[in-house]
């Protein structure tokens, strides 16, 4: 069983954890820990880092992936920038959030409004080695629509 660890800050108060909500889910929900008298908006095109109200410990070997929903997608234009963000297993600071807004209108962000999902992955740190010469391939150097676009 993989296990991570959080630690909540004080204007997580009231919040819930990130949670699956299907039992099947890759992705947990991630509130916005806004205070309540202050919601976000985000005007057209505007983007904004929207706190979680947590920090958090993976284990060695795992990444969390920062995604978007794709309910506010459909519905709103609202999107993750970075899409996917990364959070590092040694990263000790509060997750955030790299939210933009590229609808028509702008979107009001609520506390503990679910913005976005976090998928915990596992990740591999090879050894990178510079080499002459690299095998060949039925696949060359084709790409980018080389073996056609439909
Ligand atoms: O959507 C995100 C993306 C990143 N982070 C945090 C966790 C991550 O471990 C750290 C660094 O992220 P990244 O490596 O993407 O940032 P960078 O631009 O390469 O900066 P750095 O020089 O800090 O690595 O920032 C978030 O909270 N949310």
């Amino acid at each position: 069983m993989v296990r991570v660890l959080f630690k909540t800050l004080e204007h997580f108060e009231g919040l819930q954890l990130p949670a699956y909500e299907t039992a099947l889910a890759a992705g947990a929900d991630l509130r916005a820990a806004l205070p309540t008298e202050a919601p976000m908006s985000l005007a057209p095109g505007e983007r904004a880092l929207v706190p979680t109200g947590f920090c958090m410990a993976l284990p060695a070997g795992y990444e969390a992936q920062i995604r978007p929903r794709s309910g506010l997608a459909y519905k709103h234009g609202l999107t993750c920038l970075n899409t996917p963000g990364t959070i590092d297993a040694d990263y000790r600071g509060e997750v955030k959030v790299l939210l933009i807004n590229h609808g028509q209108e702008s979107f009001t962000i609520m506390r503990g409004e679910r913005i976005a999902q976090m998928v915990i992955a596992p990740i591999t740190q090879p050894e990178f080695e510079q080499v002459d010469d690299l095998d060949d391939t039925a696949r060359g150097a084709g790409g980018f629509g080389s073996t056609g676009v439909n």
